[in-house]
């Protein structure tokens, strides 16, 4: 069965608006989960919805440590989206990935510790797979926008998600280039994992604003320097949105995410605690019944 596209947007640093939409109206929309980063802007670009969401809120008020992961996507489901764009600033860990470059994430290491990873817990377990954590159809579809509206993209690298907020000391930096990191960045994790348990089709474009800290030759990164290059890259990811809509396909064939619980979730019936059940009814209400 194919269905309309509704394309939600995670803006990271930098990105604190979306793109002009018909319609267009804000939304609070609460969530089991507790507060969100804040409210959603939502309406349709050519007769397309989109969804946008500030990750860090208002004013850049969240740290990546306190941006509640979970409740951010609960109420992108709440919302109906279809597919879950991930924009974000991000270091490079490799000569070739420029700051201005974009890069289509399409593998994550987890470095951060102490977040909430899950939607599932005691009384309702669930393994889902992560061994794509984006869904290449979307990723395919954003990189393509991306390199429509002019920016230079590298499709697929790796994306180290460090705790923070401090960044990295050059032994993390130099580290993380020989475990295979291609970027590094404080926000993609436990973000993919829980779009993935909400069934919501991810993928993460990430904007190079610096080379982290493993140049011996250059001093290491400053929140400064990442400030200087947000601006403009946040004019190219919104070129980047307006492209991606124009160049959807009129309809949205199902993808394998859409039923990524389907045989996730391993408590027996009588097992589940009911509470959390209720809780799960946007994320896994399609499984859970
Ligand atoms: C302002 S630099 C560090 C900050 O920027 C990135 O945020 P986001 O992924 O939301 O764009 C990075 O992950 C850090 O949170
Ligand atoms: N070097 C870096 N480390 C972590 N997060 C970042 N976001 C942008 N640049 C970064």
């Amino acid at each position: 069965m194919s269905e309309a596209w509704h394309i939600g947007v995670l803006g990271g640093s930098g990105l604190y608006e979306g793109i002009e939409l018909e319609g267009q109206q804000q939304i609070e929309v609460s969530s089991p989960f507790g507060e969100p980063s804040g409210p959603v802007t939502t309406g349709t670009v050519g007769g397309v919805r989109l969804s946008f969401m500030a990750r860090h809120g208002a004013g850049h008020a969240k740290s990546p440590d306190t941006v509640n992961y979970r409740a951010n996507i609960d109420v992108m489901k709440r919302c109906g989206v279809t597919d879950l764009v991930a924009i974000s600033a991000i270091g490079s860990l490799r000569e070739d990935m420029a700051p201005t470059h974009f890069v289509g994430v399409d593998q994550f290491i987890d470095r951060t510790s102490g977040r909430v990873q899950s939607f599932f817990s005691e009384g309702l377990v669930a393994h889902v797979s992560l061994a794509d954590p984006v869904c290449p159809r979307l990723a395919a579809l954003v990189a393509g926008a991306a390199e429509a509206s002019g920016s230079t993209v590298h499709r697929g690298g790796t994306y180290i998600a460090m705790e923070g907020p401090q960044f990295s000391t050059r032994a993390e930096s130099r580290m993380y280039r020989g475990w295979g990191g291609d970027v590094i960045g404080m926000t993609g994790m436990p973000e993919a994992r829980l779009a993935r348990e909400a069934e919501l089709p991810y993928a993460m474009i990430g904007m190079v604003t610096d080379y982290d800290s493993w140049r011996d030759e250059e001093a290491g990164v400053e929140a400064f320097d990442i400030l200087a290059v947000l601006k403009g890259n946040a004019d190219r990811a919104r070129a980047m949105l307006d492209e991606l809509i124009a160049t959807l396909p009129e309809t949205r064939a199902p993808s394998p995410v859409d039923t990524a619980l389907e045989h996730a979730i391993i408590t027996a019936p009588e097992m589940r605690d009911k509470t959390l059940v209720a809780k799960l009814d946007a994320i896994a209400g399609r499984v859970l019944g």
